[in-house]
């Protein structure tokens, strides 16, 4: 009879699947195998901690690319992180399997470990189980010096930025929903794979006067930071940064507000005092990260878009769990 470790069930799924990684973080005392994972740091750095989950038929189709998925789990952890400064350092992986696939999970595995490794993220723990396919993440990082960016600190005359494009992700669940027919593999990429933006979360702290990463869109997470800021904020329609075929979506729908309420983009929307615009420039050079001003904010409350002369103020609307109809942008 096989010891209990051998069993080819959910002990057998860790030990092939998930224990052997080659990231080894210096403070984690105790890894994957015990009750607990235990950290043991002595330096002054403050711990960063956040927890996504994802849930197949709500975040993503059922049929997803294993491989995109183990990435994707990660991936949005470590934008929460980047949003707020912090160094990605380890995770905690809960996953919810229907069966024991092992082609599925080997690359399930193979997405999570190669954004992991990327990053120098170690996974110390997590649980395994069966049931509807579901993904849940924690991810712990460090804030080595300097206060954390939150989103509570926008002021009156702040510059917005945001880092990439926007709306790229949107268009990818229209193509792969069948609402939009023409095919644009960046836009899919961005759906399924999105790539955190560490490196220039990590120069937040240098300019940033409030941070957020953008997974419910851009109007709602620019929501979040004007209201917990108590202000207000205008953005110009005409700078936002968009792909081609984003604009080409906008053109053929007339759908101008998708870019800004489409969720899952990933990117760091940011806002900063004018006179970091220099600061910001270097940031975004130095780590090879497009930045946009989109706008600036204001005192008072709401947010006001301006789009070919005409001022819109918008609801922070975007994805939202258990809104009517949970909306499927
Ligand atoms: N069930 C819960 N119990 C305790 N805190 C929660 C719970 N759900 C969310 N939160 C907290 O509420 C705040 C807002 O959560 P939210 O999920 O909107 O943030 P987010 O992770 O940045 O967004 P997203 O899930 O879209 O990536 C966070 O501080 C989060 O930790
Ligand atoms: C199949 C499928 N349908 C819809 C969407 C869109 N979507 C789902 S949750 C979410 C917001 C972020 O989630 P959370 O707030 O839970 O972090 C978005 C934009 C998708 N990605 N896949
Ligand atoms: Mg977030």
């Amino acid at each position: 009879m096989p010891g209990l470790s051998q069993w080819p069930g959910e002990f057998e799924i860790i030990r092939r699947f998930f224990s052997a990684q080659r990231v080894v973080d210096a403070d984690t005392e105790i890894g994957i195998g015990d009750d607990c994972a235990i950290l043991n740091f002595a330096t002054a750095a403050r711990l960063a901690l956040t927890t996504d989950t994802l849930v197949a038929g709500v975040h993503f189709f059922s049929d997803t690319d294993p491989a995109r998925l183990g990435h994707k789990a990660l991936a949005v952890n470590l934008s929460d992180l980047a949003a707020m400064g912090a160094r990605p350092r380890w995770t905690l992986l809960a996953l919810t399997l229907p069966e024991n696939d092992p082609e599925w999970i080997t690359a399930f595995a193979r997405g999570f470990f190669r954004l992991a490794e990327r990053y120098g993220v170690q996974l110390i723990g997590g649980d395994t189980t069966r049931g509807p396919l579901a993904v849940t993440v924690h991810a712990l990082g460090t804030i080595d010096e300097g206060p954390a960016v939150k989103r509570s600190g926008a002021q009156a005359g702040d510059a917005v930025y945001v880092s990439g494009s926007i709306g790229l992700a949107g268009l990818g669940l229209k193509i792969r929903q069948g609402a939009y027919l023409v095919p644009d593999e960046e836009a899919l990429d961005r759906l399924e794979a999105p790539e955190p933006r560490t490196a220039f979360g990590l120069r937040l702290g240098e300019f940033a006067s409030a941070a957020i990463d953008v997974s419910d869109g851009l109007v709602a997470d620019l929501g979040h930071i004007l209201e917990q800021s108590s202000v207000g904020a205008e953005v110009d329609w005409e700078v936002l940064p968009l792909s081609s075929a984003v604009c080409r979506y906008v053109a053929d729908s007339g759908d101008w507000e998708m870019p800004l309420v489409a969720g899952d983009d990933y990117e760091l929307c940011f806002t900063a005092s004018p006179a970091y615009a220099h600061a910001i420039a270097l940031a975004a050079d130095a780590t090879a990260t497009p930045v946009r001003r989109i706008g600036t904010i204001r005192a008072g409350s709401g947010l006001i878009i301006r789009r070919y002369g005409r001022s819109v103020e918008l609801p922070y609307s975007g994805y939202v769990h258990f809104s009517p109809g949970d909306t499927r942008r």
